[in-house]
């Protein structure tokens, strides 16, 4: 038997006890090796698993492979302790042939029941809360409506485990068996599956396994190369029935597609039927889809959580195969997040981008960007809107193009008004290392947050036209824009060009920091960035971090700059079509994503209406216009009226600045703003002003 514990990265670290694949013994099994492919090999030991053996997160699994205590040719050591509520077992493991074992092949003593009773996972009250809050926060609806609506739907009010939460509140130990694990030849090559069993759901999670996974490879640097890694959850409609609601089944064939390309790599196939919710209210929620319900809320209509999918059995899965380091193909930051928190070095993000949007599947991909902060690019490689109700084809690189993430400036291939490589359109790649803390390397929460207030008038007025915001912004097709400084009571919002000055007081900077976790996407120029190094996180306050965006015309983003060496999300930097094609590559590297778009001629600079519209189509909400001075200039004087609210911090300071807003000639003094609904509120020694902006015209 083989019981591994998995832990969070910032529990108490032993690392050589810890490591699944750190056992002496352990000795990759030949069939599975693809050496072809990998000509830099290490043979042993595996890398050890970064997260630590004792067993706070409280999981573990329980391997039942042929090479599983009983049988004679395991080479397989173990060794336990227990406390009352942990529980901590070292052990060594050998990936087997591919010789089909049985569950009577196991020890009965190391099977776990299927029938037994563990306590249900409850959701905390909050998140039901904020679950029911979001219900009627998006729709308006009272209970009596929500009422009429399931029954007009003819559905069945559902009030268990309603919960947006993607890992486990449990502080039980997940147990997982793998049971038997056989040869299944398929279009792609030949596969291992290997099925697991849960304690938790006693549910058939699977695993297709392709090439040596257990063993470290390393590139020509002397690298390690991650393992390709599919997290996939199952859709009966899609999968089987072959569904266009969504693209489920070309994404479990590309993931497998693309893992026998590499020669290695495993996909691991969940049986978490919609989204968690099972297939009966899967379809329920489709019948609310119909009425107009976005996935989203259908789900919170049918009284369940957005999404109620647990990623720590594939953790377990993926570390009883010896995996700790990965290159994950999706769209989905929880899933990253979660295998992040488990130990799991995710190396690299591979973005999967649809093949086919539809009138049938497009609100679905909308939806998952906008609310559930997928990071798929709905766009083809012209750069097309897919806003028409045509079929677009869109772009899907094959595996070798993901390979080589270059785009735009290539002068193979024409540039599009809107390019966005690193992502584009089905190539993204993202760095995340296991040193980040599973909760800052979420972020960008690029759902209008419309539920929870910070207690601010200002968050509160944000948050109160939240309904309103969104219409005007899918109106104007771009996202809710709040320009936001501080500034000296001269105006200056810094004394010297070029060097960061503190101009808000302490109690003003929280306030800007709840700002941020409000914000989808908070927005700089790249003058900001050279002169502060900023990070652009929430830190004064809990919440999400925003995603960082740069204005950055001709790419001179410096690698070194702390939001691609410290930040948890990576920048989007918004550069021309001509910016320098090798500058991109290597930004793109570290994690980046660059999005090209025209120069606006008035400006020379890129275009900001472009800019926004790109945001728009990946789906980003609302964003946070923070500066530096050129920025703040261009949007307060935009013709196409960018701003929906003005946020100014006036500090009692006199700075006699060289660069105080509004100080150069305006380009089109036409287009300065008036302002109304003008509020006033203290915080500490400043005064923040709080304003919408109108033009004469609007
Ligand atoms: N509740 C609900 N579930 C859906 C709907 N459409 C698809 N699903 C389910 O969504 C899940 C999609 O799983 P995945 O493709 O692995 O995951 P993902 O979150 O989309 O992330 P990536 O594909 O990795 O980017 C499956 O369980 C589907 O059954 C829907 O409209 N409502």
């Amino acid at each position: 038997m083989r019981l591994v514990t998995v832990s969070s990265p910032s529990s108490p670290s032993s690392p050589s006890s810890s490591s699944p694949s750190s056992s002496s013994s352990s000795s990759p099994s030949t069939d599975l090796v693809h050496p072809s492919s990998h000509p830099h090999r290490t043979p042993s030991p595996p890398q050890p698993f970064s997260g630590s053996i004792q067993a706070t997160a409280a999981a573990a699994v329980t391997s039942s492979s042929p090479l599983a205590p009983g049988n004679p040719t395991s080479a397989h050591t173990s060794t336990t302790s227990s406390s009352s509520d942990t529980t901590t077992l070292n052990t060594t493991f050998t990936p087997t042939t591919d010789t089909a074992t049985t569950a009577s092949s196991m020890p009965p003593a190391l099977a776990i029941p299927a029938t037994t009773a563990l306590p249900t996972a409850t959701a905390p009250d909050h998140v039901k809360e904020h679950s029911a809050h979001q219900a009627h926060d998006n729709h308006d609806h009272d209970h009596h409506l929500v009422d009429s609506l399931l029954a007009s739907a003819n559905v069945t009010k559902h009030n268990s485990t309603p919960s947006t939460a993607s890992t486990n509140s449990s502080s039980l130990p997940e147990k997982l068996v793998r049971e038997v694990q056989t040869r299944i030849p398929t279009d792609f090559g030949s596969f291992q599956l290997a099925l697991y069993s849960s304690n938790k759901d006693n549910k058939e999670h699977c695993a297709m396994i392709y090439g040596d996974v257990s063993t470290s490879l390393t590139n020509a640097n002397g690298e390690l190369e991650p393992v390709p890694v599919r997290v996939h959850s199952e859709c009966f409609t899609g999968e089987v029935m072959g569904s266009r609601r969504c693209d489920c089944a070309e994404q479990l064939r590309k993931g497998l597609q693309y893992i026998a390309n590499q020669g290695r790599g495993v996909v691991v196939f969940l049986r978490q039927e919609g989204r968690g919710i099972g297939l009966r209210n899967k379809l329920r929620a489709y019948n609310l889809q119909d009425q107009g319900y976005d996935t989203v809320d259908a789900n919170l209509l049918l009284g369940r959580g957005a999404d109620e999918r647990d990623f720590t059995v594939a953790a377990l899965i993926l570390q009883d195969l010896g995996i700790s380091h990965v290159r994950l193909l999706t769209n989905n930051p929880v899933k990253i997040e979660a295998l992040v928190s488990h130990g799991i070095t995710v190396h690299q993000r591979v973005g999967m981008a649809p093949e086919f949007v539809s009138g049938d599947n497009r609100d679905y991909f909308v939806t998952k960007n906008r609310r559930l902060r997928h990071l798929i690019d709905i766009v083809d490689h012209k750069g097309a809107s897919t806003s028409s109700d045509t079929t677009t084809n869109t772009a899907m690189a094959t595996p070798e193009e993901q390979a080589s993430p270059v785009n735009g400036g290539s002068p193979e291939r024409p540039l599009s008004p809107l390019q966005v490589s690193a992502s584009s359109p089905a190539v993204v790649t993202t760095t995340t290392t296991t040193t980040a803390d599973a909760s800052t390397v979420s972020g960008g929460n690029l759902h209008n947050s419309t539920s929870e207030s910070h207690g601010t008038k200002h968050t509160q007025d944000f948050l109160a036209g939240a309904k309103l915001q969104r219409m005007l912004r899918d109106q104007a097709e771009r996202p809710y824009v709040v320009l936001s400084y501080a500034q000296s009571l001269d105006g200056c919002i810094a004394a010297e060009k070029g060097k960061p000055l503190a101009i808000s007081g302490e109690a003003s900077l929280v306030m800007t920091h709840r700002l941020r976790a409000e914000h989808a996407g908070i927005l700089v120029g790249i003058n900001t960035v050279l002169a502060d190094n900023p990070s652009l996180t929430v830190r004064l306050v809990s919440g999400n971090n925003p995603q960082p965006i740069v204005l950055d015309t001709h790419l001179r983003f410096p690698l070194t700059a702390k939001l691609l060496t410290a930040t948890p999300l990576k920048p989007w930097i918004i550069t021309s079509l001509t910016a320098d094609a090798s500058r991109e590559q290597r930004l793109v590297e570290l994690g980046a994503r660059v999005i090209r778009v025209p120069i606006d001629p008035a400006t020379n600079s890129v275009s900001l209406v472009e800019a926004l519209h790109a945001l728009y189509r990946i789906g980003l909400p609302s964003v946070m216009v923070e500066g530096g001075a050129s920025v703040i200039r261009s949007f307060l004087n935009h013709p196409s009226h960018l701003i929906d609210r003005l946020v100014v911090t006036i500090a009692p300071v006199i700075l006699a600045g060289t660069h105080s807003t509004l100080d150069g000639k305006p380009q089109q003094p036409v287009a300065l703003p008036q302002l109304r609904n003008v509020k006033y509120e203290q915080f500490g020694r400043d005064v923040v002003l709080s304003a919408e902006p109108y033009w004469a015209s609007s």
